[in-house]
């Protein structure tokens, strides 16, 4: 059997006296759609930070495909897509530059596009229905449209694994049902999807899986048994039993 897409072994974070993992454990096999769920703060962001190699826990150990995190992402199998608030949209960039992005970590040093680079981002912006939009600046788009444009950068990359931040905030119902079908099909053609986020409507639809965070994952099964209300009882009531 092969190794699976990502292992999150007893892993531990601290932001100087904040913990913001303790002891999360996650193991999510290659081909699957898991979403993350957990209040503000459970520390999602965090475990996304971990899986990238992005920050160093204090105890435990992630595993990529087998691999080392860092060196995994180093070499594009690790696509992330950022929550909105992260990024600056007057940075003056076109939807067709920020999707070729995706195709950085193949091209030479002077990034002269290929027609295989061409071909790949043209795919990726078809898929995410945005091939109209291509010429327009970044920040002209909707909320939900610039979700796409990310999400098409993870496709170009041709990825392995793609995580996402809180895909579905501010974000419209097309954008919405163009990603989970994405999603869907990244995950029936071998790709693994990682999926952060509290909005509990979409889950059903798009995730095989669910795990539930509260500092360290709590619970992880099918969504039908983690969004039971007794479950999710434990992820978002500050008292519940998934804090201590
Ligand atoms: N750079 C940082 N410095 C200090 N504390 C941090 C930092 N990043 C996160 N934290 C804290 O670590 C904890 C976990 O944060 P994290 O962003 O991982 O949670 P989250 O579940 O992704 O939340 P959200 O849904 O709001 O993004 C929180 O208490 C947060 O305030």
């Amino acid at each position: 059997m092969s190794e699976p897409a990502v292992e999150v072994m007893d892993v531990s974070v601290r932001y100087g006296d904040v913990v913001a993992l303790d002891s999360a454990s996650l193991v999510v096999e290659t081909g699957r759609v898991c979403a993350l769920i957990g209040m503000n703060g459970s520390g999602k962001s965090t475990l996304f930070k971990a899986v990238m190699g992005l920050v160093r826990p204090r105890t435990g150990q992630v595993r990529l495909f087998g691999t080392d995190p860092a060196t995994s992402r180093r070499s594009g199998e690790v696509a992330y897509v950022p929550q909105a608030e992260t990024v600056d949209w007057t940075f003056p960039l076109r939807v067709r530059d920020v999707v070729a992005m995706g195709r950085y970590g193949r091209m030479s040093a002077l990034r002269r596009s290929r027609p295989a680079d061409r071909t790949a981002v043209a795919q990726a912006l078809h898929q995410v229905e945005l091939t109209e939009l291509a010429e327009r600046q970044i920040g002209e788009l909707s909320g939900g449209q610039r979700k796409r444009v990310f999400v098409a950068r993870g496709i170009a990359q041709e990825a392995r694994l793609l995580l996402l931040d809180e895909p579905f905030s501010g974000v419209d119902k097309r954008s919405e049902a163009t990603m989970t079908d994405v999603l869907r099909e990244r995950a029936a053609t071998g790709h693994t999807v990682i999926i952060a986020t509290h909005d509990l409507t979409a889950v059903h639809e798009l995730a095989d899986e669910a795990a539930l965070m509260h500092k360290r994952v709590i619970m992880h099964a099918s969504p039908r048994d983690v969004l039971r209300p007794e479950n999710l009882a434990l992820a978002f009531t500050p008292s519940g039993a998934g804090q201590e």
